[in-house]
């Protein structure tokens, strides 16, 4: 059984007055095993982000199911949400999402904080990943004493620290510098290599050259994917190059 299975998503806004609607995602199919790591790009307007917010249960699609290890995560009730999150999902956004007034070993200890650990637990637990990390020395600092790859590293604290079965990545390089981004990809390169899940949004060919498949949407629907394989990430780079070219020339489906 495929660790996510994602089947005929399909996602319509319905604006609040006028009723009119965007079709933002049509049919959607796609699953990831255990231990992929895979890039989600398409054009801006495409419906990645929408698809992103449905994997995360964050919205609710107009039709299809998402079953993560089985579990349709459409179907749950909203007072299990926060909670399905917390134990199974971990996030890194564009921004950081990290609280200004919680310094960067608060920040990285919340979810656990929020699902009633013990402190020493979590202690335990940030000191096994946080020299992977590289943030040892700026645990007590706040978000905005420290640079926007730190900001970075501790939001993969953040979202490592629970082994969450996925890791949802949303434009997570967007912000940073390429020394970095460079640093950030080699990051998710480690964690995938020791067996994370990891699921990653970016408009950045670098980025997604650096995964072991890119999936691209076109027109609200998976429109072509590629495999990594025994390709370096220069390869991977120039077929992603290619196959953006094609698609925004308006080039056929490929599958
Ligand atoms: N809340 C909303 N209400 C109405 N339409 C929406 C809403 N959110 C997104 N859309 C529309 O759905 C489509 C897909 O948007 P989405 O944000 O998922 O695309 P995206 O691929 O993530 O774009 P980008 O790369 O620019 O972030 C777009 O046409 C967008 O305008």
């Amino acid at each position: 059984m495929a660790m996510l299975d994602v089947r005929h998503l399909k996602k319509i806004y319905t604006t609040r007055f006028g009723g009119s609607q965007v079709q933002a995602l049509s049919n959607v199919n796609f699953s990831v095993e255990k231990g992929e790591y895979t890039a989600i790009m398409g054009e801006s307007g495409s419906g990645k982000t929408t698809l992103l917010n449905i994997l995360a249960a964050l919205d609710k699609p107009t039709g299809g199911e998402v079953y993560l290890n089985g579990k349709d995560v459409t179907k749950i009730p909203e007072r299990e949400l926060a909670a399905f999150r917390r134990d199974n999902l971990g996030f890194v956004f564009q921004d950081f999402n990290l609280l200004d007034n919680f310094s960067i070993r608060d920040n990285i200890f919340l979810p656990l904080v929020l699902s009633g650990r013990k402190y020493d637990e979590m202690d335990r637990k940030l000191s096994g990943i946080a020299p992977r990390l590289g943030i040892q020395d700026i645990l007590a600092q706040f978000p905005y004493e420290v640079s926007g790859g730190q900001k970075q590293r501790a939001a993969v604290a953040r979202a490592i620290i629970t082994s969450p079965q996925l890791i949802l990545a949303d434009e997570p390089t967007g912000a940073l510098d390429s020394r970095s981004t460079e640093s950030l990809l080699e990051l998710f390169g480690v964690l995938n290599d020791c067996g994370q899940t990891i699921l990653m949004v970016t408009h950045s060919v670098k980025a997604a050259s650096k995964a072991k498949r890119v999936l691209f949407i076109k027109d609200g629907e998976v429109f072509h994917q590629i495999y990594k394989g025994r390709d370096t990430s220069e390869t991977l780079y120039q077929k992603i190059s290619d196959t953006l070219t094609m698609i925004a020339t308006g080039g056929g489906r490929h599958e």
